[in-house]
């Protein structure tokens, strides 16, 4: 045992009012431990302790040398180690005592371990993964996907009315989904119940899974009950495409309803929004105004209308739905979640901002409530604690839905959740690594290892070969699904002439497409509204087969038609690629996925598939050279002219397109025609 010595409190100190001389000390403190670690690592890797002492330690230090029996190491660090308390008692200067400690205490940095390399367990590895993810999320309640149920069924909840419409529209059987969900929604909610929390829900459940019927449907049973129109509902999604669709479920299924559907996009301009959402009304509402019960909104246009639309008010809102959820916890889109959480939560906390009254003299305060109040008669008169004083937390049920559900605490932190619980549609007997994306089981995944300059012609194969009647084919950039769409369009023609001609080599191969057909489509950012709307309906009659696209549509869009997926660029990460490949096998229907992974991409691509636990659903299918022989001439000929076509547009390229833009053209145009070398 060893004493620290007394600090010297100078003069001024002595005057300071006691907080400020607190606050002082501390700092002084601080400095001091500072310093302390300096020297512990001055002492420990250079041993000079003479460096670090002060007149006065040095002074205390000589005298306490003879006494003391710990080492220089412990001494050197005593020295600088004061460690001031305050007496609460009494908060003056003079509170600041000494305290006994022992030297155990003290820490000095030693020198740097060397590791053996850890052998985990798999609990271990388990554990550690686990770290930091909440125990809800981390045991999820599991449901198997091929659970289903009659749309008759009792337990569901469903009124006669929405079940008769369901059956007009094909639904007999509720998806696995669906039978979880609807009843948790369906039993747990009721209109006038407005201060029980029923509990978030986060949902995790396959591409095509059904998860918009499994809140479009409890929704419309709910609200469909209510009186007057209220927001009560709002259903928030990354795209305007997405909000379209969404927007066409709900509008098919309350029909005979008089639930009113909005929408906010930024699709139409911000005036007309106001008047379809709000109306026109220059006077302000207490309670905001609604012409809308339930709501479909792109993040950035919601986050505009909340701070700029007079009426436009969260207060009436009973869901959020936060669908195709990681992708908009991932990015910020002007900070919606804050935004709409804060306007949420200013609602729920109305009940804080109540004024207090304080009566110091007789040591009560209470709330400006009136007489009768709970807390005025749990103060005055002793009553017991009523629930009615309590703060009330927004009664506002939060439903989160994605295919690749995030489980970074942060991201799930920043949702602010209410005894949530999370559902996972898997299969159960999977392992740990292999459920973390559950992707459709009538989906037949495929990848062909072959070179950049061969992949067009692959397109080409597949779309001629293996009967593809419906397909999408993803790359990495709206360029490339340009000049892709291009491409095979021009193969296409050189194929009818060399039909007409009457001495095709190639008819044998591409006999089972229609002469003349469109082959091939682009549908990126770069057409306009219109353009793309165009292009998505003559895909879905079918006069388009094949949609080349770049990531625009990868997520949550429903095309009933794709019976093929070809990633022509493969993705860099699993999500994207779960997404990609859950454009096909929907609803129980099959499908079928290829990537086209070139030489180099192949080791990222297998490690990517198995860190998911998905290596081996990915069969390697090998095309051999022979087999793509008859097409190689017409590939030849498009392949002249495609390059004759970007020559003449090189003038207009140069003058709207930087440099680097062209160079990347360039490059593309010899590695498309190095197709004939390698080959
Ligand atoms: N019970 C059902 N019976 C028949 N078809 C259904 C049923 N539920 C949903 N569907 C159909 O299944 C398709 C996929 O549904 P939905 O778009 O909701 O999937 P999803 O799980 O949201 O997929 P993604 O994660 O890709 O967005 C839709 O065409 C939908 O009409």
């Amino acid at each position: 045992m060893f004493q620290i010595q007394k600090y010297e409190v100078d003069a001024d100190l002595q005057n300071l009012s006691p907080a400020s001389a607190t606050e002082r000390l501390i700092r002084i403190n601080d400095k001091l431990e500072l310093k302390r670690k300096y020297i512990a690592k001055e002492e420990n890797f250079e041993k000079k302790p003479e460096l670090i002492k002060t007149r006065e330690s040095n002074e205390n230090s000589i005298k306490n040398k003879k006494k003391s029996k710990i080492s220089t190491n412990k001494r050197v660090v005593s020295e600088f180690d004061p460690i001031f308390e305050v007496n609460e008692e009494d908060k003056g200067i003079n509170s600041v005592h000494q305290r006994q400690i022992e030297p155990e205490e003290f820490k000095v940095l030693h020198s740097f371990p060397t590791f053996d390399k850890p052998i985990q367990t798999p609990q271990e590895a388990a554990a550690i993964k686990l770290l930091g993810i909440p125990d809800w999320l981390a045991n999820p309640t599991v449901i198997d996907p091929e659970t289903k149920l009659s749309i008759d069924d009792p337990s569901l909840g469903l009124s006669i009315r929405l079940k008769n419409r369901c059956k007009t529209l094909g639904i007999h059987e509720c998806f696995a989904v669906q039978t979880a969900i609807i009843p948790l929604l369906v039993h747990n909610r009721s209109l006038s119940d407005i201060h029980k929390h029923p509990g978030d829900i986060c949902v995790s459940a396959p591409t095509g899974s059904g998860k918009t019927l499994a809140y479009v449907l409890p929704i419309i049973e709910i609200l469909s009950k209510r009186v007057v129109t209220r927001l009560r509902a709002l259903v928030v999604l990354p795209t305007r495409d997405l909000v379209a669709q969404v927007k066409e479920t709900f509008d098919v299924f309350c029909k005979g309803t008089s639930l009113k559907i909005g929408v906010m996009t930024g699709q139409q301009s911000f005036i007309h929004e106001q008047e379809q959402i709000v109306g026109s009304s220059p006077e302000l509402f207490m309670g905001g105004t609604s012409k809308v019960d339930i709501l479909i909104a792109t993040p950035g246009r919601l986050i505009e209308h909340l701070s700029l639309s007079p009426n436009f008010t969260l207060q009436h809102l009973r869901f959020l739905i936060i669908d195709e959820a990681d992708r908009l916890l991932n990015q910020s889109y002007q900070d919606w979640l804050n935004h709409t959480l804060k306007a949420i939560w200013l609602i729920s906390n109305v009940t804080d901002k109540r004024e207090t009254i304080n009566f110091d003299s007789i040591g009560f305060s209470f709330n400006n409530d009136d007489a009768i109040s709970s807390i005025t008669m749990e103060t005055f008169f002793n009553f017991p604690k009523m629930d009615m004083s309590e703060t009330k937390i927004s009664a506002i049920q939060k439903l989160l839905f994605s295919a690749t559900l995030t489980h970074n605490p942060a991201k799930i932190a920043s949702l602010r959740l209410v005894n949530p619980q999370y559902i996972s549609i898997q299969s159960l007997d999977k392992d740990e690594a292999e459920i973390k994306y559950t992707l459709p089981t009538t989906l037949k995944e495929f990848m062909i290892i072959t070179s950049s300059s061969m992949k067009p012609l692959m397109v080409i194969y597949l779309l001629y070969n293996i009967h593809i009647s419906s397909a999408l084919c993803f790359t990495k950039s709206v360029d490339s699904a340009h000049r892709l769409a291009q491409l095979i369009q021009l193969f296409e023609d050189s194929r009818l002439k060399e039909s007409i001609q009457k001495n095709s080599t190639i008819d044998a191969i591409t006999s089972t497409i229609p002469m003349g057909s469109i082959i091939a489509a682009e549908y990126s950012s770069d057409l306009s509204k219109d353009e793309r709307k165009n292009v998505l309906n003559k895909f879905k009659r079918g006069d388009i087969r094949l949609l080349i696209c770049s990531d625009l549509i990868a997520r949550g869009i429903d095309l009933d038609r794709v019976n093929t997926v070809i990633n022509y660029d493969v993705p860099v990460y699993m999500k994207k690629y779960v997404h990609r490949v859950g454009r096909t096998a929907r609803a129980g229907r099959n499908g079928e996925a290829y990537s086209l992974v070139e030489t180099q991409e192949v080791r990222y691509f297998k490690n990517m598939l198995k860190r998911a636990g998905h290596l081996d659903k990915v069969k390697n299918i090998n095309i051999k050279s022979n087999v793509l022989d008859p097409m190689k001439d017409t590939y030849q000929k498009a392949l002249n002219t495609f390059k004759e076509y970007m020559k003449n547009s090189r003038i207009h390229i140069t003058q709207n397109v930087p440099i680097s833009n062209i160079e990347i053209y360039e490059n593309d145009m010899q590695s498309d025609n190095a197709i004939l070398t390698n080959s």
